[in-house]
């Protein structure tokens, strides 16, 4: 998605970013004027930010399947239109469509985050559901690293404008994996006789349903945009930073920079695994949180090695992300997880762009002295680490709000199957009396209500389900006793 190779970025780069890094990141510019090269990445950050709110709600009501194919679709024909832009060098043509690539890979990709969220949320409801957040996180990080390390050896060695196709190719390539997916949900909906279910759910979904969510929704959404201000405004900029602050050369500051990724690579499905186990996500973001502020204070404060700061950084950014996300599944009902997804991170994404916007400023559009130049990186690691302490004071209260409510993002896996035993045995037991004093009605006849009502299947198969105290997805069961609403 990227011809700017010398800087490793998260992917996609976040709104924002380009306001300030073409300078240092802009070799072959197509002839454009960096103004207009940056457009290109705003145009595709901003859409980004804006497309996903909605498109985590067309998911929720067409499902993953029409997702999966139109948003990997959309990517394709972005890239397509990009990549057969830049064959119009030196015509007026160029920016227009190449715009217009961008605009279409920038709705299809943020999309397509989403609806692969929802996916995986779905399918390891269970036992492993931060497992396979943290396996999907690796293999993001890794597509970071790849571009890192090979984007600019294929530029060099077949051009820029057939390195673009080659990007295409790899959308032709996800497409087609796109497709596999789909048709592996499709099967596996139709083997676990799902299929009715679900489309009755995904027609009850309503865009208002974002009003019902639980407080632990909000404070992880606010935990999200704040930490991720301090992580990919950092990652954006940091070698620019560790080039002037360091004096160390372009390659070794890039390097540096891509620790955070390279950890996070290695790291995330490990911890996805472990998390899985020990639970404590909420514990775990707040101790992420914290332990992030050293990282900063190193950089603004100290003339240690950059180094230290950002393998650190890798290392509480996987944690951050493995525990935080797969906390959004927890706390929203399964039939609106696309949209809880989309807003979460149309959220994150504008909180990002922001950040940039400000970092901006702060550094200024031209270059002053190395003592100016240094003040300004000074400033931009205190309002990254201002983010950071906000994520503390975000993640705190998210965790008072669980002890509160169930401790449902705190609870270990032994815990959490204990529980379930437990609610089988009560329920278990109600429909044996219901039976025996005749009630068709199990929950009606034990005077429980909603709390108690028999678990269906589906429920048994996705604590999603009974997780949603407000029942306003529809179809979906009233919470347990240890639910968090
Ligand atoms: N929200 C994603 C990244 C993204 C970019 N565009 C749309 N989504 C995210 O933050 N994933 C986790 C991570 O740490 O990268």
């Amino acid at each position: 998605s990227n011809n700017c190779t010398d800087e490793q970025q998260p992917s996609p780069s976040p709104p924002g970013v380009a306001e300030h890094i073409s300078s240092t990141c802009c070799r072959d510019c197509l002839g454009m004027s960096e103004q207009n090269y940056n457009l290109l990445y705003a145009v595709y950050a901003w859409t980004n930010a804006v497309v996903v709110f909605f498109s985590g709600f067309l998911v929720d009501k067409l499902g993953n399947r029409a997702g999966v194919i139109a948003f990997s679709l959309l990517c394709l024909v972005g890239s397509s239109t990009f990549a057969a832009g830049a064959h119009l060098r030196g015509t007026d043509y160029l920016l227009p469509v190449m715009l217009l690539g961008r605009l279409l890979f920038g709705a299809g990709n943020g999309s397509l985050t989403v609806v692969q969220n929802r996916l995986v949320a779905f399918w390891f409801n269970k036992k492993e559901l931060a497992l396979a957040f943290g396996c999907v996180l690796a293999f993001s990080r890794c597509g970071s690293v790849l571009n890192f390390f090979l984007t600019e050896n294929i530029r060099d060695a077949i051009g820029l404008e057939w390195t673009l196709w080659f990007g295409v190719g790899l959308c032709l390539l996800g497409f087609v994996a796109a497709g596999v997916v789909s048709g592996l949900d499709v099967y596996g909906v139709r083997a676990m006789g799902l299929t009715e279910e679900l489309q009755q759910e995904s027609r009850r979904v309503k865009l208002q349903d974002l009003g019902q969510f639980s407080l632990q929704f909000w404070l992880l959404v606010l935990s999200i945009m704040f930490y991720y201000n301090g992580v990919f405004p950092f990652v954006a900029d940091a070698s620019q930073f560790i080039n002037q602050k360091y004096s160390l050369d372009d390659k070794v500051s890039a390097y540096i920079t891509g620790a955070v990724y390279d950890v996070s690579m290695l790291l995330s499905p490990f911890l996805g695994g472990l998390i899985d186990i020990i639970g404590k996500r909420g514990y775990l973001a707040l101790l992420c949180a914290l332990l992030t502020i050293p990282v900063f204070g190193l950089l603004a404060f100290t003339t240690v090695y950059p180094l230290v700061s950002t393998l650190w950084l890798g290392v509480t950014y996987s944690f951050a992300a493995a525990s935080m996300w797969p906390s959004l599944p927890l706390v929203v009902p399964r039939a609106t997880l696309g949209t809880a997804l989309g807003f979460s991170t149309s959220v994150q994404m504008i909180g990002i762009g922001v950040s940039n916007v400000v970092v901006g400023r702060i550094l200024g559009q031209t270059d002053s002295t190395r003592s100016v130049m240094l003040d300004r990186w000074k400033l931009v690691m205190l309002y990254l680490l201002g983010n950071v302490i906000a994520a503390v004071v975000v993640t705190l209260l998210l965790n008072a709000v669980d002890l509160k409510r169930g401790r449902k993002l705190n609870q270990s896996r032994k815990e959490k199957l204990s529980l379930e035993r437990m609610d089988q045995l009560v329920e278990d037991g109600i429909a044996h009396a219901s039976i025996e004093s005749g009630s068709a009605d199990a929950s009606s006849a034990a005077g429980y209500g909603v709390d108690f009502a028999p678990r269906s299947e589906a429920d048994e198969r996705s604590p999603l389900l009974s997780s949603g105290g407000s029942s306003s997805g529809g179809g979906i069961t009233g919470g347990r006793k240890h639910a968090i609403n």
